[in-house]
């Protein structure tokens, strides 16, 4: 048995999938009937699709139950905790020590999968039998899924991306063309890597499905709510109203809070970070946050 958490998007989806390969799939979301206690008692495999926001309440929800330390735990949750900077894998972990955690990441905009769009993915995990097991459950003609022995590099991946995704909706609002775009990207890359590589990431993972990938996937994509967040406030309108009528969490916005507090904390350069949250913050417009990066002292590419 497979428990999804989380009826959102993405949850849905990965139900979904794994229902159509033969699973029994049970799916909780806080508005079901089916309480938690009796969704994940049979549950070989527990896969959280919740936003970043609810993981606590639902992780000391899930702690106070009895749980076989077999239980598998899938994050697929995009975000980090803005008390503790804690990836989300990094929380089940915490939690449940004796039990093995995947992350699965990959550029995997639902509104696709949902279409039945073809797309790849990576499961990450320090126990590799349980990364091949979440591979099988997960595998079709329409979504390839890869292993990865580097969960963290892969989780960061997924998340940092959002960041850089809201630059890019800018870049598009502002209509500052294909040179523009790729110059963020490739600058955004830069940073995802140099923080992610301090906190123990893996380089070469950030050159994968789950970094550039996801990158390519959601700085170009008008379905993907942190590039619209971008892009709409390029036209001007402000957050809140942006919010209000966005479909899912943007999980970017706080993922930029919390790296920016992590980049002055460890003097670590993130550029466009500082940038896209002094423009959340209404500090700057989106023409003075591209002014910001374009005047900054001419420097190596890569500085040893
Ligand atoms: N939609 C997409 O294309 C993809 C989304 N993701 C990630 O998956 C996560 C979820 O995304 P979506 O499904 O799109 O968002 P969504 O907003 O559609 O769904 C979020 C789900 O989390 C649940 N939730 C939030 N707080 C909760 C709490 N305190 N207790 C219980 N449940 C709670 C909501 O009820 C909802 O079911 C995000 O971190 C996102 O970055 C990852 C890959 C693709
Ligand atoms: O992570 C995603 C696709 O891989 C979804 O992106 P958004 O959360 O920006 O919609």
């Amino acid at each position: 048995m497979i428990t999804v958490i989380g009826a959102g998007a993405w949850g849905s989806n990965l139900a979904t999938i794994a229902l159509a390969n033969g699973y029994d799939v049970n799916m909780w979301s806080r508005r079901s009937n089916l309480s938690l206690t009796r969704a994940v008692r049979d549950a070989e495999v527990i896969v959280s699709a919740i936003s970043m926001q609810g993981i606590r309440d639902v992780i000391e929800q899930l702690q106070g139950l009895t749980l076989s330390p077999q239980t598998i735990f899938v994050s697929a949750t995009k975000g980090l905790d803005p008390q503790t900077a804690r990836t989300p894998c990094q929380i089940w972990q915490d939690t449940f020590p004796r039990n093995p955690i995947v992350v699965l990441s990959g550029p995997n905009l639902s509104k696709e999968i949902e279409k039945g769009l073809p797309a790849a993915t990576v499961v990450a995990s320090n126990t590799a039998i349980a990364a091949s097991k979440v591979q099988l459950i997960f595998s079709s003609n329409r979504f390839r899924v890869y292993t990865n022995l580097d969960p963290l590099g892969v989780e960061l991946g997924g998340t940092l991306k959002n960041v850089v995704a809201i630059a890019a909706g800018v870049c598009d609002g502002l209509q500052l063309g294909t040179n523009a775009k790729a110059a963020l990207v490739a600058r955004g890359l830069t940073e995802m890597v140099r923080i992610g590589v301090h906190w123990g990431a893996q380089q070469e993972t950030f050159y994968g499905l789950s970094g550039l990938g996801d990158l390519i996937a959601t700085c170009n994509s008008p379905f993907s709510r942190n590039y619209q967040v971008g892009y709409q406030l390029a036209g001007g309108r402000n957050l809140q109203e942006i919010l209000a009528n966005l479909q899912g969490a943007a999980e970017g916005i706080n993922t930029t809070t919390v790296l920016k507090q992590c980049s002055q904390r460890g003097d670590i350069s993130m550029p466009i970070t500082e940038q896209v949250y002094c423009l959340l913050q209404a500090q700057v417009t989106p023409k003075e946050a591209l002014e910001g990066l374009m005047l900054r002292d001419i420097k190596p590419e890569y500085q040893q």
